[in-house]
C-alpha cells in the first residue's frame, strides 16, 4: 500500500490550466486563491464573554479559474464551501491567505478599492425565493445593480433588462411582475439576469438549484451552461452533488472539513477518484458503463460517524475518523495535495493511502441520470 503513496510532483499549489478542456478554459488565470484561510471566532463564558476557539471554516486552500473556465467545489454540508464563495466576493474577510482577481491581490481590499471590481464579479444564490426583494418589480431588481453603479447601456435601463429576461429564457413583457408571479425555476433565473447586468467575468454560484426540483435543475444548469459557453463568463459553481457539477464543471475540487482533498479535470476525477472521500461521494451518483452492456456500479459506500466538528478537527487527515483505510501515519501527519502516482497532471489528491485508479470509464459511457441527461438535449424554461 504504502508504494501507492509515491508523490511525484508537490509545487502545483496554484493549478494549472484545465487539459484537454474547451477553447474557451485556455484563457489566463482570472482568480487565483492560495492558503485561504478563514477562522470564526466561537465566543463562550459569562459574565464575560472571550473567544474559546475557532470554527476552522476555510483552512488553506489553494485554487484557481481561469477566464471562461467552470470550476465545481464540491462537499458535503459545513465543509466550507459558501464560505469559500464569500470570501472570493469578499463579503467576508479572509483571515489568512490571499485573493488575487485579474493579477491584482483583493485579499483585504477596501470598499473603495474594490469598487472597480465589484460588477466583474457577481454571485448567485441557493434560494431564489429569498434573494429576490419580493416587494420590487423584475424590472426594478435586474436594473438594480446598474443604478447602484450608475451604468447607463446604450438604448436605456429598460431595454437590457428586457434584453436580459430574453438571455435567460424569460418572457421581456413580464418587466413589470413580482417575485411571487413566477415559479422557482424562473426566479432563479431572475436571479441570472441580475447576475449578468453587470456583464461580469465571474460568477460564484452557491448551490444554485438545489432549492429546485430536479427536472427544473437540468434546465437552469443548462441555462448557466449557455450563459458561461456564449458570454465567456468563469463560474466558481458550488454544490454538495457530484452528479449537479458533473454536467457543468471543466475541473472539479472536493472539500472535507475546510480543506480542498482532491482536484482535477472532470473526466480524471469521476472516472479515476483516488482520495477515499471522493469515492464514497461518488459512490451515491450514476454508474459506470464498462462497454459490452456491463455496468460497474460503484459499491455503495456508507460513511461512518459524523462530520467531526470545524472547531477541533482531528490531527493530520482530517477525513481519517471516517476513512476505512486509515492507519497510525493519517493521524500523525497531514497528507499534502499532490499529484500521486497514476494521477493525470493537474489531478492533486491529499492522501497517504490512496485508491488505485480502477475505473477506466469513457465520458460517453458514464449511464447519466435520466433527468439530468436532458442537460444533453437542451431544456426549455423553467
Ligand atoms: N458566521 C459564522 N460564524 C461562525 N461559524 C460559521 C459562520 N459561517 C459559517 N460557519 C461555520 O463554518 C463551517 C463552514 O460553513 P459553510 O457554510 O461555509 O459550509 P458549506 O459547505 O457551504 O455548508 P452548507 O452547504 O450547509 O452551507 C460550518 O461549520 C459553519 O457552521
Amino acid at each position: 500500500m504504502a508504494g501507492q503513496e509515491e508523490h511525484v510532483k508537490n509545487e502545483e499549489s496554484v493549478l494549472p490550466a484545465p487539459r484537454g478542456a474547451g477553447a474557451d478554459a485556455e484563457g489566463d488565470p482570472l482568480l487565483v486563491v492560495a492558503g485561504l484561510t478563514k477562522h470564526f471566532p466561537v465566543k463562550g463564558g459569562f459574565p464575560i464573554r472571550r473567544t474559546v476557539g475557532q470554527v476552522q471554516a476555510v483552512d488553506g486552500i489553494d485554487l484557481s479559474v481561469r477566464a471562461g473556465e467552470s470550476f465545481g467545489l464540491v462537499g458535503e454540508s459545513g465543509c466550507g464551501k459558501s464560505t469559500t464563495g464569500r470570501l472570493i466576493t469578499r463579503l467576508l474577510e479572509p483571515t489568512a491567505g490571499t485573493i488575487t482577481y485579474r493579477g491584482q491581490d483583493i485579499s483585504h481590499a477596501s470598499r473603495r478599492q474594490l469598487a472597480p471590481i465589484r460588477s466583474e464579479i457577481q454571485m448567485i444564490f441557493q434560494d431564489p425565493y429569498s434573494s429576490l426583494n419580493p416587494r420590487q418589480t423584475v424590472g426594478r431588481i435586474i436594473s438594480g445593480p446598474m443604478e447602484v453603479n450608475g451604468i447607463e447601456p446604450e438604448g436605456g435601463r429598460e431595454k437590457r433588462v428586457r434584453e436580459l429576461l430574453e438571455i435567460v429564457g424569460l418572457n421581456p413583457e413580464h418587466y413589470n411582475r413580482f417575485p411571487h408571479e413566477f415559479s422557482g425555476g424562473q426566479r432563479q433565473r431572475i436571479g441570472v439576469a441580475r447576475a449578468l447586468a453587470l456583464e461580469p467575468k465571474l460568477i460564484v454560484a452557491d448551490e444554485p438549484v438545489s432549492a429546485l426540483d430536479v427536472s427544473i435543475q437540468a434546465q437552469v444548469v443548462n441555462l448557466l451552461q449557455q450563459v458561461r459557453q456564449e458570454l465567456g463568463i468563469a463560474f466558481l459553481f458550488i454544490a454538495h452533488d457530484l452528479a449537479v457539477v458533473r454536467h457543468f464543471s471543466q475541473r472539479v475540487a472536493v472539500m472535507y472539513l475546510g480543506k480542498i482533498i482532491e482536484v482535477g479535470d472532470r473526466d480524471s476525477i469521476y472516472t479515476r477518484p483516488r482520495h477515499p472521500y471522493t469515492h464514497a461521494l461518488l459512490s451515491a451518483v450514476p454508474e459506470v458503463n464498462v462497454g459490452d452492456g456491463e455496468t460497474a456500479a460503484r459499491e455503495r459506500i456508507r460513511l461512518a460517524g459524523d462530520v467531526p466538528s470545524p472547531i477541533a478537527p482531528p490531527s493530520g487527515c482530517r477525513f481519517r475518523t471516517r476513512c476505512w483505510k486509515a492507519q497510525d501515519r493519517c493521524a500523525a501527519e497531514e497528507p499534502p495535495l499532490v499529484r500521486i502516482s497514476g494521477n493525470h497532471a493537474g489531478h492533486l489528491t491529499a492522501c497517504h493511502f490512496p485508491e488505485e485508479p480502477t475505473i477506466e470509464a469513457r465520458e460517453e459511457d458514464i449511464v447519466l441520470d435520466p433527468a439530468l441527461a436532458a442537460l444533453e438535449e437542451g431544456g426549455s424554461a423553467g
